[in-house]
C-alpha cells in the first residue's frame, strides 16, 4: 500500500507558474502556526480553515466547505493519484483522521493546500476550482449533479423518432457515432437508417459501440418464429411491452434490432414506450404506487433452454423502478411480465396493493399517449436503451428474419462518457498535467 506522500515537500504544481496571484499574505492565526488567508486583493474565493473544514466562500452566501480529509484523500498530484491510471496512490488510512492543513491559499486556478506530511516536511495539494464546485457536497447540490438533458416521451414521438445514419455513423470521424450515442442517452433508443440489410453490417455497427454481450442467445442473434430458443420471442406470438434480461442480474444496455425480412404475412410492428415518461406520470397521480414499485424486488427466470436457467441474484430480484440511492432519481425500468417468476417473497398485506401498481403501471404502459408504433424495414436499424425504454412487437404471420445484439451497459456508458470528453466538455487540463491525454480532473474520477 503506498503510504502517506513521501515525506519531502511536494508541490504539485508541474511545470505551473504559481499563479501571480500569490498576492494574500498569510498570518499564522493560532498557536498551532496553522494560518489561514487573510487580506486578500483578488476576486479569487475566499478560504478559510477551521478545525476540521476548509470554507470556501465563492461569492457573498455561497459557500462551500471541504473536510481537511476528504481533501488530503483527494489530492490529486502524480505521488497521490496515478497521473496515467487514475487510481489513488496515498494511502487514506495512513491520513491522520484530524489532518489539517499548515496553510490555504487561493490562485488563479485553484485552491493550494499544504499538509504537514512529518514534523519537518510537508506536501502541497493543488484543487482547480472548476473541480471543486462540481464536487461541493456541502451543502449538497440543489439540482442533481447529473446533466443529463434527457427529454422523455410519448406517442408524439412518432412525428420525429431519433435518428442518424449509418454513413454518418460508421465514418472515420467519432462524430456520428456521438450523435448516435447521445440521442440514445436522452430519448431512450434511437434508428440508424441506411444500413445494409445484412447480419454482417449490423454486427459492424453493433460492435461501433462497444463489444457485443453473449448470452444464452448466442452474440450476435438472429431469430425467426421457429422456437429455435426456449422464448416467445422466436414464436409469432404478440409481445407487450418489456424490457429484456430481467431474469440476469446485470441486464443488458442497449439492444439493437435489425429486421432484415418479412415475406409472405403481415403484423410483426415494433412498439417502443418510454418508461421513464411512464414512471414520471405514475409518480405523478400515485405516488404511493409508485413507491411500491420502486420498493418491491419482483423475481424473474429464463427457463425456456434446457441447458439454462437463469435467474438474477438475489432470486427475489430487483425492484421494476430501480431509484438512485443519493438522489432518488429513476435509473432503471426492469419490467417483463411474461418473465417474472412466483411472487412468494411479497409481505402479505402488499399482495393487493402490489397489483393495483402494477396494473396502474400496464394501463399507463400500454395506453395510447405511451405507445409508439414504428414498422420496421430493412435497412433501418433500432437501438434502444434497455434500462429505460420498454419494446415489444405485434403478432405476425409469414417470414419474419431479425437480428442484433445486446451491448452491456457498461460498455455502452463508457463509450458515452468517452465521446463525451471528446465533443462536448471543454478540456479539463490544468497547467498542472501534460496537456495530453485524459485529465485527472476529469468528471466523477
Ligand atoms: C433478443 N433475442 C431474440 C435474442 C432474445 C429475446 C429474449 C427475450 C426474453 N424474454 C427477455 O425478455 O429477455
Ligand atoms: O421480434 C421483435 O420485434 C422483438 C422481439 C423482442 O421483444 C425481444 O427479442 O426481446
Amino acid at each position: 500500500m503506498h503510504p502517506i506522500a513521501p515525506a519531502r515537500r511536494f508541490i504539485c504544481t508541474g511545470n505551473r507558474k504559481l499563479a501571480t496571484a500569490a498576492t494574500q499574505s498569510v498570518i499564522p492565526s493560532n498557536e498551532l502556526g496553522y494560518a489561514q488567508q487573510n487580506d486578500k486583493k483578488d476576486d479569487f474565493p475566499t478560504a478559510n480553515i477551521d478545525d476540521r473544514k476548509v470554507s470556501l466562500m465563492w461569492e457573498p452566501h455561497n459557500w462551500s466547505r471541504f473536510h481537511h480529509v476528504w481533501l488530503r484523500d483527494h489530492c490529486r498530484c502524480p505521488d497521490c493519484f496515478h497521473p496515467i491510471t487514475k487510481q489513488r496512490l496515498v494511502n487514506t488510512f495512513d491520513i491522520p483522521p484530524d489532518i489539517k492543513p499548515i496553510n490555504v491559499r487561493s490562485t488563479a486556478e485553484g485552491l493550494e493546500v499544504t499538509w504537514p506530511a512529518t514534523a519537518t516536511e510537508t506536501h502541497s495539494s493543488f484543487y482547480p476550482w472548476f473541480w471543486l464546485q462540481e464536487n461541493t457536497y456541502d451543502p449538497s447540490p440543489r439540482n442533481s449533479r447529473n446533466t443529463d438533458e434527457r427529454v422523455l416521451w410519448g406517442s408524439r414521438i412518432a412525428n420525429s423518432p431519433p435518428t442518424v445514419t449509418h454513413q454518418d455513423v460508421m465514418g472515420s470521424s467519432d462524430h456520428g457515432l456521438y450523435k448516435y450515442l447521445s440521442n440514445v442517452d436522452k430519448f431512450g433508443f434511437c434508428l440508424v437508417t441506411g444500413v445494409p440489410a445484412t447480419p454482417e453490417a449490423t454486427e459492424q455497427l453493433s460492435e461501433r459501440i462497444g463489444f457485443i454481450r453473449e448470452t444464452q442467445y448466442g452474440k450476435f442473434w438472429e431469430f425467426t418464429a421457429d422456437l429455435s430458443k426456449g422464448d416467445t420471442a422466436y414464436t409469432t406470438m404478440a409481445l407487450g411491452a418489456h424490457t429484456d434480461n430481467t431474469y440476469f442480474t446485470d441486464p443488458c444496455g442497449l439492444q439493437l434490432f435489425h429486421l432484415l425480412s418479412h415475406t409472405e404475412g403481415t403484423g410483426g410492428a415494433t412498439l417502443l414506450v418510454d418508461g421513464f415518461y411512464v414512471a414520471s406520470i405514475l409518480k405523478e397521480l400515485h405516488p404511493n404506487l409508485y413507491a411500491l414499485l420502486a420498493r418491491v424486488p419482483v423475481p424473474a427466470h429464463a427457463a425456456g433452454e434446457p441447458s439454462a436457467l437463469y435467474r438474477p441474484s438475489p432470486p427475489t430480484g430487483y425492484p421494476t423502478l430501480r431509484l438512485d440511492a443519493v438522489s432518488d432519481e429513476l435509473v432503471q425500468v426492469r419490467w417483463n411480465n411474461d418473465d417474472r417468476s412466483v411472487m412468494s417473497h411479497l409481505d402479505p398485506s402488499l399482495v393487493e396493493d402490489w397489483y393495483k401498481a402494477i396494473r396502474m403501471w400496464n394501463k399507463l404502459l400500454t395506453s395510447q399517449d405511451s405507445e409508439y408504433w414504428i414498422q420496421l424495414t430493412p435497412g433501418t436499424v433500432l437501438t434502444v436503451d434497455n434500462h429505460r425504454v420498454l419494446h415489444g412487437r405485434s403478432a405476425f404471420d409469414g417470414k419474419r428474419r431479425v437480428c442484433g445484439a445486446y451491448i452491456g451497459v457498461d460498455e455502452y456508458r463508457s463509450k458515452l462518457a468517452v465521446l463525451q470528453e471528446k465533443f462536448s466538455s471543454g478540456s479539463r487540463l490544468t497547467s498542472h498535467e501534460p496537456s495530453v491525454g485524459r485529465s485527472v480532473w476529469s468528471p466523477s474520477l
